[in-house]
């Protein structure tokens, strides 16, 4: 691998493990500041302190975020962009360039397709060209890829979702992301097709924090490399705790019940 690539994806995945905790917050693009985006510095301290390696946002964001003290955490640009405004809500396009992110000191940049979109073509082009310069440049490239669209049964089908990330890895991507299947077995159908990381997105908000770590959990033990969660962190009733069991999950091999024990200590 490109040494550019190498140094940069180090500071995103735990060198013991090969896996990561990315917290994005590129949410506020597609529909707004919701809760937990308000007050982005506030929420990147927050999950920061919790042990996420890796915050994921606009070109925008990092002038109102980035901490510039205390424990690092590693940034990843986000390139791809539409709004729930549009009546083509899955039609991404590109609003960044690999550039933007090398100048904003990113460690990687991520792009986001909605296979099965009547777009799909553009998003396929698009993803195809990133890579090209991620690649000259030796920048990491997160694709995180959906199935969206009218011939799509369901974007949870692990065989549609095993689509998705082996067309992110055929194209050129470095990490993956795609939702997680609900069971470890069909989601090890999906790690099995990929040499390179798969982490798994949150979804809307789930309501018990041990669905969260369950998840989490049961996605590692099928070969995951980790988390890319957005709402279910940043909408969380304490963001730093829980990313403190999701890291005893990712990192540490906890079980749900240890990590959930986490969660019921008293706060120091
Ligand atoms: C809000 C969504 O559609 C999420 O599923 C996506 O993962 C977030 C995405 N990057 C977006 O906001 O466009
Ligand atoms: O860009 C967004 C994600 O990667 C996943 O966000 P979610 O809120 O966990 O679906």
């Amino acid at each position: 691998m490109n040494m550019g690539k190498s140094v940069r994806l180090e500071r995103i995945f735990n060198r013991n493990t090969g896996r990561s905790i990315i917290v994005p917050l590129d949410h506020g693009t597609t529909v707004g500041p919701i809760q937990g985006l308000v007050d982005l510095r506030s929420t990147v301290n927050k999950v920061a302190e919790g042990g996420a390696n890796a915050v994921l946002m606009h070109k925008g964001l990092p002038r109102c975020s980035h901490r510039g003290h205390g424990r690092d955490v590693g940034l990843i640009i986000h390139l791809s962009a539409s709004t729930t405004l549009s009546p083509f809500p899955n039609a991404k396009i590109l609003v960044g360039t690999v550039e933007d992110g090398i100048k904003l000191g990113a460690d990687a940049v991520s792009v986001h397709l909605n296979l099965g979109d009547e777009s799909e073509r553009d998003m396929l082009r698009d993803m195809g060209q990133v890579a090209s310069k991620c690649a000259e440049w030796g920048m990491p490239l997160l694709a995180m890829v959906y199935a969206r669209g009218p011939k799509v049964k369901s974007e949870w089908d692990p065989a549609t979702v095993a689509h998705c990330a082996r067309l992110a890895e055929e194209l050129g991507a470095d990490v993956i992301k795609v939702v997680y299947t609900g069971d470890p077995e069909s989601f090890s159908r999906v790690t099995e097709g990929c040499c390179i990381p798969i982490v798994i997105a949150g979804g809307p908000r789930m309501d018990s924090p041990r669905d969260i770590i369950q998840m989490a959990h049961d996605s590692i033990s099928a070969g995951g490399a980790g988390l890319s969660m957005g709402r279910n962190i940043f909408q969380a009733e304490d963001p730093t705790r829980l990313v403190q069991a999701l890291h005893a999950v990712v990192h540490m091999d906890y079980s749900v019940e240890q990590a959930l024990a986490l969660l019921e200590e008293p706060k120091l």
